[in-house]
């Protein structure tokens, strides 16, 4: 198996006494695409700036594509791209002018710059101030700016935040190419799961500063099978005699709902009442969102 492009171990910053980021054991292999969740406050900036060698740890390691970061920031820094909070351009200049100045410091070859403009779909815009530019359009530049030097990973921090749906859509669908189109592997934040939930192979979710779920978003899914609703003819009835042969049923506004049951539970429950003269009129599956996973994973609207 190939190392982790980001492996943290122990990671903690503490600010005055207070944990910010506490013991976070970050992994993201190459060429996922890793959703970095939280709700405000949860640490995801603290732990971004850590990996960039913004702010240092209190605690804790940081390797990144496969060298300790402390030891190597210049070596490490310089193959990754990042996008933190909003970025500040020179408004009066153009796209490919205020690009020009981040390539020299870069020393990347100066046809980098159409092709990163092509990349991000801001090659028609390109020669106009960035003043007007809209706030998704800036997100776009900085997304450009960011692959400038061709980096292996990506960081980016909350990049859809403020944007309109159609904004939101655009930077997805710009991250979803990364791994496929460029190799690269992706770190996104976000606070919102729905944000990410299309894009991302694997999600990280912290809540005060803690790793509270990483797992692939597949699994995630898995977890929001919940059971199923009944509507049937006698619901009183139908639920004493399914509870009385051990199925956990309940009535829930004149419906039977029945957790846990497998594909196989299913047909049983159906063939037991009707056999017994209950009409079934509906079966439905039950999920709960994504949403309400994640919400109940951050400790919120617990349900
Ligand atoms: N420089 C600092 N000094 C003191 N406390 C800080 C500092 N930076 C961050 N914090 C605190 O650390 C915690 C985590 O903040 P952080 O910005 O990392 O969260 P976040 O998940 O990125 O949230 P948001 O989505 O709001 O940006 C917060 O309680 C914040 O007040």
């Amino acid at each position: 198996m190939t190392e982790p492009v980001i492996q943290t171990k122990g990671l903690s910053k503490v600010y005055r006494g207070r944990a910010a980021v506490e013991a976070l054991d970050l992994h993201i292999a190459e060429g996922d695409i890793y959703g970095f969740l939280g709700p405000n406050g949860a640490g995801k900036t603290t732990t971004i700036r850590m990996l960039l060698g913004l702010i240092k740890p209190t605690r804790g390691s940081i390797r990144i594509l496969g060298k300790e970061l402390r030891k190597n920031k210049l070596q490490v820094l310089r193959q990754v791209g990042s996008l933190v909070e909003y970025p500040s351009y020179y408004g009066h200049l153009s796209a490919v002018q205020n690009l020009e100045a981040i390539r020299r410091i870069l020393d990347v070859p100066a046809i980098r710059i159409a092709e990163v403009l092509d990349i991000v779909s801001l090659t028609k815009e390109a020669r106009r101030p960035v003043r007007g530019f809209s706030l998704g359009m800036k997100q776009r530049l900085g997304i450009a700016a960011a692959l400038l030097g061709s980096p292996k990973l990506l960081i980016l921090d909350e990049p859809t935040n403020g944007l309109d749906p159609a904004g939101i859509q655009e930077i997805r669908e710009l991250i979803k190419d990364m791994p496929r189109q460029h190799g690269m592997t992706v770190l996104v934040s976000s606070h919102l799961l729905g944000e990410v939930e299309q894009m991302a192979g694997t999600v990280g979710i912290i809540r005060e500063g803690r790793m509270v779920y990483q797992d692939t978003i597949h699994n995630l899914r898995l977890q929001s099978a919940q059971g199923i609703r009944l509507s049937v003819s006698e619901p009183d009835k139908a639920l004493g005699i399914v509870q009385s042969v051990g199925w956990e049923c309940t009535l829930q506004e004149g419906m039977l709902h029945c957790a846990g049951v497998s594909d196989r539970d299913v047909a049983r429950l159906v063939r037991l009442l009707v056999e017994l003269d209950h009409d079934i009129y509906r079966v439905e599956e039950q999920r709960k969102s994504l949403e309400d996973i994640f919400m109940r994973i951050v400790g919120k609207g617990v349900s």
